[in-house]
């Protein structure tokens, strides 16, 4: 049996720890980063912050002490928001053995630095790192429903490990070697995503969706194979696949967080309204940027989804100089 270390105690952490619960064959240990979430947990058996209606089994261990979680684990799941990533390694690194793996399941870029998660983690241990990433609602993965994700490492053994120790009747997961593609795939989509929560609180209709869906992975392709991803990456789950859920499913918090946009409320009052809860396209679209002008990659749909968030523009002029900039070949 091998011990598994889910770092963040967030939606996605809690329903990856169900979910490895269920396929069974592994010790498994949630750790919160607050004392008395992990203490609620704990007593209740739910997490009722962030994903509630979910009985947590008695044998997933919950702490919020780092340490005493890591300690002997094989796999450590980092699934934290992406501007922890680097607080948290950090904080274990001196504490880590050689052959302990590292797996992030978040998707963001790093705001200051534009990082991937996995060159977060790079740039802090040589440990072995993997990347979960793929269409799966937290809440769809705890109620059950199939769901099918993609294992990116750079070499296929540690690939294969992760498909291995994660894949169930309930969780399919395929591989890739391609760490750069799948990793922008899932931060990026959440940029497209706020987007097409803009046009949804617009009452735009369907047709601005889709346009939005098939021009976003233009963009979103354009840039990551610049970063050295491939194309073909684009096309699968955690390309096309988790930006069509993001950009249409109701669950999305990045859209949500679009549609508020899209009816006219401010950014910092609609923060203060997702209770700690994280939509990660707000920070990835300054870091897309930066990376986009570093690699000189046209980006509109994501220069103007920052303009929005960060510059105070209409959500209707924004769509405006969308549709009127000048006429390109598809
Ligand atoms: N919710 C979902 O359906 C999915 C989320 N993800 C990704 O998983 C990552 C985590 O998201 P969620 O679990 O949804 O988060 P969430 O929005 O449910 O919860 C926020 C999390 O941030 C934690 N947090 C707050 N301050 C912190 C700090 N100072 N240090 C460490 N942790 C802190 C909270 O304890 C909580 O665990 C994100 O990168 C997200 O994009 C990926 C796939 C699905
Ligand atoms: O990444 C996700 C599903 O694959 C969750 O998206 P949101 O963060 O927009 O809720």
């Amino acid at each position: 049996m091998s011990r598994i270390a889910i770092l963040g105690a967030g939606a996605w952490g809690t329903a990856l720890a169900l979910a490895l619960a269920r396929r069974g064959g592994h010790e498994l240990v949630l750790w919160s980063h607050s004392a008395p979430l992990a203490d609620q947990l704990n007593d209740l058996g739910e997490n009722l912050p962030y994903l509630p209606g979910f009985t947590l089994p008695a044998d997933i261990q919950v702490t919020s002490d780092l340490p005493g979680a890591i300690f002997e684990a094989d796999i450590l799941l980092c699934v934290t928001p992406s501007q922890h990533v680097r607080g948290i390694i950090s904080h274990i690194a001196p504490l880590l053995t050689r052959d302990q793996i590292l797996v992030s399941a978040s998707k963001g870029l790093e705001e200051s630095t534009f990082l991937r998660m996995s060159q977060v983690i790079a740039s802090i241990t040589d440990n072995p790192c993997a990347v979960l990433s793929g269409p799966s609602f937290a809440q769809e993965v705890a109620l059950g429903y199939p769901t099918a994700i993609v294992a990116a490492a750079a070499t296929s053994t540690l690939a294969q490990i992760i498909q291995r120790e994660f894949s169930s009747s309930l969780l399919r997961i395929y591989t890739n070697n391609d760490v750069t593609g799948v990793e922008l795939g899932g931060a990026l989509k959440n940029v497209i995503a706020l987007s097409s929560g803009v046009v949804h609180g617009l009452n735009l209709g369907h047709n601005s969706a889709a346009a939005l869906i098939t021009r976003g992975i233009a963009e979103i392709t354009r840039l990551s194979v610049a970063c050295g991803g491939r194309r073909q990456t684009l096309a699968g789950l955690s390309g096309i696949g988790d930006l069509v859920l993001t950009c249409t499913g109701n669950l999305s918090r990045n859209r949500s967080v679009g549609i508020e946009l899209g009816k006219g409320r401010h950014l910092p009052d609609i923060l203060a309204g997702l209770n700690g809860k994280v939509a990660e396209g707000i920070q990835s679209t300054t870091a897309a940027l930066g990376l986009a002008a570093r690699y000189g990659v046209e980006m509109p749909i994501t220069e103007q989804m920052d303009a929005i968030l960060h510059h105070n523009k209409s959500p209707k002029d924004a769509i405006r100089d969308l549709m009127t900039r000048p006429g390109r070949e598809e």
